[in-house]
């Protein structure tokens, strides 16, 4: 049975918190379809900024332990945000190291890596031979692994692959254990590689739209480093470094998931949505429930999450714009991760040779057949040393309040505007609501946006479409640009299939006259009109915009109603316009103050920022809104 006994780290710290690093990848073409450019970006090497979804012309900012740019190499990766906590699992501690982020965001890059550039795992493990090899002081060391996947919520051992899913138990000392996990002693780093790389192969991942070679489980590569005093009492300490390659949170509608990918998807989600949860308990402070049990991945990463362990986590994220909510609900989740406090202590049995104990039935001591260190040691005394200074709950009740752990996340911001910084208090309280919304959000952007591509498609559009060309960032760097998308595309063709019955019963002249038609009935008009020969020759009238083919007592109506939203509207009312957030609403009302009235919907290119192109915008989605509701 694992003891406990409490140690300082060295330098009279009694804890040590999480540490985050983000990660961005590099931005790829091929990712970014509509060829907008990266939505997110470093400020140098604690912080970054991301698009701010309520107003684009604003940005959010976020300070990390470590921001890893695009352009930084695997070996800086390692040195920076892992090689740190690697001496601690020497000395009976535990320590993690778990990569976190979307689908496609560069976890399995960052973790394993490639021949040419491995990542953390045989980075660290080398180490650990290194570390052990230079050691000379009176101790024994042995190294052993551990390696298997959480996949549909079952654990499966990749060192043996044929076996069934693992029961994961926890021992009264708290240790998370796996009966029957194979555990393979080793010698070497070559011998590690030796039993390593095939077993990656028993790793399930399979190809999703968004990424080809998508893991589609948890995995975790779990080394154990055991110490045993030569003399006597032959006191021994286990140390854990678990490593950890999550898989990637994702959005089915984007990934294009179905059937068996379907049901994969939800069992990752879930896990990684309870492992958000987690991170909420732990944050909230003593006597709330932490919900480790609620799923596989945290109930083994019990241990290294709020527990006992050195952790790490780096949070992998992606530049282009189609990952943008993943990116802002990985960012947020993080910036809840850093609060986090762990209080390490060491693992240790004390070794009695004298006397003789009846060894313990395996499923009520929590051992596993996977930990034949302990199982040689019959005659093993255990006394349990708890420590003078951690509890077995992470948190002391003197700790801050959610409130206060806000806040001082708001300190950390050091470079943040005032806005910004409510603005992320405001997100990080409410972070799993929002996530939600923003999920929402994406669903009626992607609708809008698909909308809106079709009709540019078709023509509908014309000339106001280049308003989405702009850049949206506005500050004072250097702003990010969204590509241009190419404009000499030629507009693809559109084959008009068009039901006879439809043509039969609706006449063209019908449809002109039905009121707040949907965008869908005028796309219909439009083509249904293509099919039609007018008197005056419909090909030769030039379209010159998309209101030209609205009705235009439709038209007039909603340009009434947003003259009379910027006229009276209360600043809710206003940002509850399209593409009008909270800075902008401000203008408007500040506006109203000196100038009186807006006389037609026009003038609203006199506030600050609304230029013709994002007027001309502005009208067309909130005139396609109106008209879609
Ligand atoms: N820092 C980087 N430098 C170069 N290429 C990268 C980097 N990060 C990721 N990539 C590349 O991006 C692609 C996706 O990365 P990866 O497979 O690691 O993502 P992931 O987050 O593990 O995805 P999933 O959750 O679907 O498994 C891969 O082709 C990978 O080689």
């Amino acid at each position: 049975m694992a003891q406990r006994v409490a140690v300082s780290d060295g330098g009279g710290r009694k804890t040590s918190r999480v540490r985050v690093a983000v990660r961005l990848r590099p931005y790829m073409d091929k990712q970014d379809e509509k060829g907008e450019g990266p939505c997110v970006r470093g400020l140098d090497s604690q912080n970054l900024e991301i698009i701010n979804w309520r107003n684009a012309t604003e940005t959010v900012k976020y300070h990390f332990d470590a921001f890893h740019g695009e352009q930084t190499t695997q070996q800086e990766v390692f040195l920076s945000s892992v090689k740190p906590i690697l001496s601690h699992i020497l000395n009976g501690q535990n320590a993690s190291v778990f990569a976190y982020g979307p689908t496609g965001a560069g976890k399995t890059h960052t973790m394993l890596g490639s021949p040419e550039q491995p990542g953390v795992i045989p980075r660290a493990v080398r180490e650990v031979f290194n570390l052990v090899k230079t050691k000379d002081d009176g101790w024994d060391y042995s190294v052993g692994m551990s390696y298997l996947e959480i996949y549909n919520e079952k654990v499966l051992d990749l060192l043996s692959p044929g076996s069934q899913d693992l029961p994961i138990r926890e021992d009264k000392d708290k240790n998370i254990l796996i009966p029957g996990l194979t555990e393979t002693p080793l010698s070497s780093f070559s011998d590690f590689d030796r039993h390593f790389i095939p077993a990656s192969l028993n790793r399930t991942t399979a190809s999703t739209k968004l990424n080809q070679r998508s893991s589609r489980s948890h995995a975790i590569l779990l080394i154990k480093v055991v110490r045993t005093q030569l003399a006597l009492p032959h006191r021994q300490q286990t140390g854990k470094l678990y490593l950890v390659d999550l898989a990637g949170s994702e959005d089915n509608r984007r990934t294009g998931n179905q059937g068996i990918r379907l049901k994969e998807s939800g069992a990752i989600n879930l896990s990684l949505f309870t492992l958000s949860k987690v991170v909420d308990s732990l944050n909230t402070g003593v006597g709330v429930r932490v919900p480790y049990r609620d799923s596989k991945l945290t109930r083994l990463l019990q241990d290294s999450l709020g527990g006992s362990a050195h952790s790490v986590m780096i949070t992998n994220i992606a530049p282009e714009y189609k990952y943008y909510f993943d990116t802002f609900s990985a960012l947020n989740f993080a910036a809840k991760s850093k609060l986090i406090v762990n209080k390490p202590f060491v693992r240790e049995t004390v070794t009695v040779p004298a006397l003789q104990v009846k060894r313990p039935r395996e499923d009520q001591t929590g051992e596993s057949a996977a930990e034949p260190q302990k199982k040689r040691q019959k005659d093993v005394k255990k006394t349990e040393q708890e420590a003078a200074s951690p509890p077995a709950h992470p948190h002391s009740p003197s700790e801050l309040s959610v409130m206060d752990r806000l806040l001082a996340l708001e300190k950390l911001m050091m470079s943040c505007q005032e806005k910004d910084r409510l603005n992320m208090l405001k997100h990080v309280a409410q972070s799993r609501k929002e996530i939600q919304e923003l999920k929402e959000k994406q669903r009626e952007f992607e609708s809008k946006a698909m909308l809106l591509n079709r009709l540019a498609s078709d023509g509908v559009m014309g000339e106001s479409s280049s308003a989405s060309k702009e850049p949206i960032f506005k500050n004072n760097n250097a702003p990010l640009q969204r590509k241009q998308p190419n404009i000499n595309k030629p507009k693809k063709q559109q084959a008009v299939v068009q039901p006879l019955q439809v043509s039969q019963l609706q006449p063209l002249q019908q449809i002109a006259v039905v009121k707040k038609q949907s965008v869908c009935v005028k796309k219909k008009e439009k083509k249904l009109s293509d099919q039609f020969e007018e008197p005056e020759g419909k090909e030769n009238i030039k379209v010159n915009g998309w209101e030209s083919q609205l009705d235009t007592s439709v038209l007039e109506q909603s340009r009434q109603t947003i003259l009379r939203i910027l006229n009276t509207g209360s600043l809710k009312e206003l940002k509850e316009l399209q593409q009008i957030g909270d800075k902008k609403a401000k203008l408007i009302l500040g506006w109203r103050e000196i100038h009186g009235h807006f006389t037609k919907v026009e003038d609203l290119t006199k506030i600050e920022g609304m230029t013709e192109k994002r007027f001309s915008s502005f009208m067309k989605a909130n005139i396609l809104s109106a008209m879609g509701k």
